[in-house]
Parts: structure tokens; sequence; C-alpha cells
């Protein structure tokens, strides 16, 4: 899952590119096209477009002409007909390629003939270096699945890598054979199954032996149209004045979904699984969110660690469906001292007609204590034996202390020994351990205080254990008397890259890949880091940092000749991308 360390990513989100839906087409522009113009999106490198189309049964493109430029159409799914004025007709399906260098000019059309199936496919277009040039016609054999399955498929390279002979030849091309472009440019693609990867070598099969190479990543849209306009709309309700409980559920309900493909649900019964809770992604630990709120100048309790009410209403029910979500939530003893809190999902009983949520749906409160401090008359333990709580479950190293340890257990608790790390914590990848194999708990939410997020976060560094990170950045300064987490040594031992994005700075605190999208909760920002490893609906593979859905794309620049780009999907679906590989030329910008 790596990048060459000299790259600078960005991301290049479905829902954040030119869109149009005009009943007969449906497309999304990655660079400026048609009527999509945004200058800060206009070329990369060579490359002009990269549009994603579904084009309806029995319409198309009409005649329409072209010149100086590369055009290259990827059919993902249906058939495409196309007809030019250099004599050539063809129906091309999935798995062919076409190619067609306009040159001095040419006219053409595309045209799905299916009476009913829409044609879905990829429009590329390449700027050649020269102008001019004789128009020319390619396509590639019908590629099956199979021969691009895991491995990356070389379809288009430099004319200047062919021999002279190879160049001559247009049409239908030999089996094995890629296209000629006229520009210093790779295009390959694969379909990564689950957990697979492929590497690719910036400068693959180019002329260029050495220097900056650039690359763009798109994954396509194989499981579905994303509608952009029902996305819009969503939005904008979203941040327009939220007043029923409803709808902060229903928009708490879609976060959820959309970083773990799952949403709260308690409609059915617990106790035979039928309420949504997360699986473990390893089968030796529980998964873990590490998830908490700060103010703008990152405290997270007030003065003598006073606890504040940061997160506001609508992202304090995001976090009570996050816990809905979990097995477990898990905080240190002094949060448990300091603030006495009751850890369940009371925010979430609108969603059943004001009836409360069942106890088997509830998460189970689990306490890291390594001293058995956990107060016999906290919440917790008072709801836990008056059935509004789930039995507390206390982690403790503590030797010697057999008296407390019974207090406790008579007061309602499960208390067990786990081992402590170099720090005298208590150690976090046994507890995860124990948590997965002794205690049913698949998925843990940790939701603080400072202490257990700093330990957590130094842990990391060492050994993944956090599945995501939620932070939840409430609007307001608490002072510099408040409480915050301190930065773990291993942050303060590197040096920050030049460029400070969340990313680089992830990366820098070895917290990759994990990556980050803010959204607006009200006046809240939360901020969102997952390794991706969820039961999502759709594809989703990463690139380094970058975690890409389906639809999303990612440009790669700083990269030198020979250094490795490797592409891992992280879903639960087949993943289809294209990569280009690009040489930068003096001046290019994007
Ligand atoms: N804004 C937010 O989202 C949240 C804020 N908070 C705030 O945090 C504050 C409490 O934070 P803080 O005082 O730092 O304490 P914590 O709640 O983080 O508890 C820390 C204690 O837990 C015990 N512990 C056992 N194992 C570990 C481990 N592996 N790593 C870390 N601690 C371990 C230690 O005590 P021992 O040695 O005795 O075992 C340690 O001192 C409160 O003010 C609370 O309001 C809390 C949660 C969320
Ligand atoms: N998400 C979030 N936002 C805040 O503003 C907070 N103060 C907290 N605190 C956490 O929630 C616990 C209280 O939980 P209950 O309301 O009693 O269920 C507190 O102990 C912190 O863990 N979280």
């Amino acid at each position: 899952m790596s990048t060459p360390n000299s790259t600078i990513s960005t991301a290049r989100r479905w829902w954040h590119r030119g869109s149009a839906d005009h009943g007969w087409l449906k497309t999304f522009h990655t660079f400026s096209f048609a009527s999509y113009y945004n200058p800060q999106w206009m070329t990369f490198g060579c490359l002009r477009v990269v549009n994603e189309d579904r084009v309806a049964a029995k319409t198309g493109f009409p005649t329409h002409p072209h010149n100086n430029a590369e055009i290259f159409s990827y059919i993902i799914n249906g058939k495409l007909t196309h007809k030019d004025s250099i004599g050539n007709v063809e129906t091309l399906q999935r798995g062919e390629v076409q190619f067609t260098s306009a040159g001095s000019g040419i006219r053409h059309s595309e045209y799905n003939d299916h009476p009913n199936d829409e044609c879905h496919f990829l429009q590329i277009w390449y700027t050649p270096r020269q102008r001019n040039l004789p128009p020319k016609y390619y396509t590639l054999p019908q590629v099956k699945d199979e021969e691009k399955t895991n491995k990356l498929m070389t379809l288009i390279r430099d004319v200047d890598t062919f021999t002279p002979e190879e160049r001559e030849k247009t049409g239908l091309l030999p089996v094995g054979r890629a296209i000629p472009a006229h520009c210093s440019l790779t295009t390959r693609t694969s379909i990564l199954t689950p957990g697979n990867s492929v590497k690719h070598i910036l400068g693959h099969e180019s002329k260029q032996s050495a220097g900056e190479r650039w690359s763009f990543i798109h994954l396509a849209m194989t499981s579905g149209y994303k509608d952009p306009n029902a996305l819009k709309k969503q939005v904008q309700k979203d941040i327009a004045g939220y007043t029923q409980h409803k709808d902060r559920l229903e928009h708490a309900a879609r976060y959820c979904k959309s970083v773990y493909g799952v949403t709260p649900n308690l409609t059915g019964d617990a106790s035979k699984g039928q309420v949504n809770k997360l699986k473990a992604t390893d089968p030796e630990k529980a998964r873990v969110t590490l998830t908490y709120a700060q103010s703008r100048d990152g405290k997270i309790a007030g003065e003598n660690k006073k606890m504040l009410a940061l997160s506001n209403a609508e992202s304090m029910i995001m976090t009570h469906s996050l816990r809905i979500l979990h097995d477990g939530i898990l905080v240190g003893v002094n949060t448990l001292i300091n603030d006495n809190p009751q850890l369940n999902a009371r925010l979430l009983n609108p969603l059943l007609d004001g009836k409360e949520v069942p106890l088997d749906a509830l998460p189970r409160p689990i306490v890291i204590d390594s001293k058995l401090r956990t107060p016999l008359d906290c919440k917790l333990l008072n709801n836990a034996r008056q059935g509004t709580g789930k039995k507390p479950l206390i982690f403790t190293s503590a030797n010697g202390e057999e008296a407390k340890a019974t207090a406790l257990r008579e007061a309602g608790a499960e208390v067990v020994k786990v081992t402590t790390d170099a720090n005298g914590h208590l150690s976090w990848s046994d507890l995860l351990t124990a948590l997965r194999q002794e205690h049913q708990i698949e998925s843990v939410m940790i939701e603080g205080g400072a202490t257990a997020i700093e330990s957590l976060l130094a842990a990391h560094a060492e050994q993944t254990l956090i599945n995501e990170l939620i932070v939840t950045v409430a609007p307001n300064n608490v002072g510099e008397k408040g409480l915050s987490y301190r930065a773990p040594k291993w942050v303060t031992k590197q040096t920050l890259p030049k460029e400070k994005n969340a990313n680089s700075l992830a990366n820098t605190n070895s917290l990759a890949p994990l990556q980050c999208d803010p959204q607006m909760f009200q006046s809240d920002v939360i901020l969102t880091w997952s390794q991706g490893k969820n039961d999502k609906e759709e594809a989703q593979i990463r690139i380094g940092d970058q975690l890409l859905s389906e639809g999303d794309g990612v440009f790669l620049r700083g990269g030198q000749v020979g250094e490795e780009v490797e592409i891992t999907n992280v879903g639960d679906r087949n993943a289809e991308f294209l990569l280009f590989d690009i040489e930068p030329e003096e001046g290019d910008d994007y």
C-alpha cells in the first residue's frame, strides 16, 4: 500500500467532479468539459479528459468533429457503436477498447443501439505532442476479465516505444499488442479482487529512463450509478436548519453508512443478531473506532478535567449512533471517575418511537483500570444492576487487590486481568485480543480520555490497531487550562513534511494508511480517518494514504521513474480501475 515518499497525492472525489444528467446521458467529468468549467481541473500532463458516461438505450452522440486529440473508449457494460469519417464502423462491448487519433480531423458518432440496456463506458482524451497527424483508428481484441484480474494490463503506450513496423498497424491489433499514443504516457488497467494488490512501476514501458513521473488512477463506478443531484439535495438539507430529531438521526445514519457501510438498525431482535453491529476485520482482535470530541483549540475537557458538552446536538446523536454499532465502549478509569458516564445510546430512543433501546442492543461498557479505582456506586454499575445497562467489563493488572475485585464483582462488574506494556499501561494489543477471543466483542469504540487516546495512538504507531479515527471538532475555544491529549513522542521526533495536509501528517505519525474526509454536523466538523476495511456495497481501493470509492480518482505527482505505486483492493467487491502514467512536461500544471 505504498506510494513513493516524494509523492503528493490529491483525491478527486466522485461527487466533486463535474456531472450532468441529460436523461439520455449521465456523465461525470474529472476535468473541465462541455458545460463544466473549473480552472482548477483542466489537464494533468497530456491527460485532458476523463469522463464516465452512461448512455441510455437507443441514444448516443451524433456525428461530431475532433482534431488534435487522441480519444479512447473503455467499455464497462453494454454496447457502443462507433462510426467515423475514415470508414470505421464497429460495435464495442465489455472488455473492448477503441482508440481514435483524430490528428488533422475526423468526424465520428457513438451510439447505443441496444433496445433496453444502457452503455457504461469511460472516455479518455490525450493531447498529442504533434499537431495535425494523419487520423488513425485502433481497437484491441476483447480482453476477458480473467486476463486482467489481479494483474496490470497495458492498453496504450507511447508510439516511440514501438518498432516502425508495429507503428504502421492500425485497426484491430494483434493479441497482446498495446495501442500507440502520441504522448509520453502508459495507460494500464486491472480488476482487483478483494484483498489483492498490484504494483505499478512509474515509467513502465515508457522511453523515459529517469526523472519525475505523474500518475492518475480512476476507480470505475461498477456497482451502479451514484446520483450527484440526490447527494447535493441531501447535503443542502443537511446543512440547512436541523430542527427535527428525525433529520439528525437520518444524518447520523447516512454518516455511519458512508464510514462503515452499515446503518444503526434497532428494529430487529439483538439477541438473534438482527441489530447491525460492526464485525471484526482481524480474526485475532476486536476492531477499533477511536473517537472523541475536541474544541477548536484542541481541548477535550475544561479546567480541572471538567466534562464539557463539546459536541452539538447533531454530532452527539452521531456519537450515539456510533456507539450502537459497536459491541463495546471503552473509557479510561479517570473518565469513569470524573464524568460518571452511562455510555448508552439513549439519543436513539426516538428511532423506536420513544421506547428505550433494548438492553441486548446496547454496547457493553469497558473500563481500563489497572489499580481497580472504579467507584462501586458509578452509573455503569447502577445501570447494570437495574437492567438498563450491560455488565461492565473492567480490565486490570491489579495484584493483591482481591478485596476490591470481589467488591466490584458483587457490585455487578466482570473483572479481568490483562498484561501491562513497557509504560505500565494495560497492553492494548492483549486487551483487544482478549475482547475478541474471550468476551465476544468484535468491535469496540474507544472514547478517551486524554491518557487513553495518547497511549492508543502510540500503540498504533507500533502495530495497526485503529480501524477508524473519528474526531468531532467543535467551533469554540476552551482556553489553555483545558485538557488536551499530548502528541505521542513519535510525532515530535519527526520532521513534518512541507505540505502539511492531514494525509501527510497521518503518514508522518505512522497513521497511514488512513484517509480524511471532513463532514459538517451543524457547526461541528467531523474528521474521519479509516483503514477502509468495511462492508461497503461498492469497490474500494487504497493507494498510499488515499482511500478511493467508486467514481473517485487520485492524482500522484512527484514520484520518480522506477518508483513503485501499489494499489490494493480493501473492499469486498472487485475493483476495476484505469491507471495513467505520464511524463510531465516543462510548465505542466493541473
Ligand atoms: N471530549 C471527549 O470526547 C472526551 C473527554 N474525556 C475527558 O477526559 C478526561 C479524562 O482523561 P484522563 O485524565 O487523561 O484519563 P483517562 O480517562 O484516559 O484514564 C486514564 C487512566 O486509565 C488507566 N489506564 C489503564 N490502562 C491504560 C492504557 N492502556 N492507556 C491509558 N490509560 C490506561 C490509567 O489509570 P491506572 O494507572 O489507574 O490504571 C490512566 O491513568 C475527563 O475530563 C473526560 O471528561 C473523556 C472521554 C471523551
Ligand atoms: N462525543 C462526545 N462529545 C462530547 O462533547 C463529550 N463531552 C463526550 N464525552 C464522552 O461521553 C461520555 C459521557 O457519556 P454519557 O452521556 O454519560 O453517555 C464522557 O464520559 C466521555 O466519554 N463525547
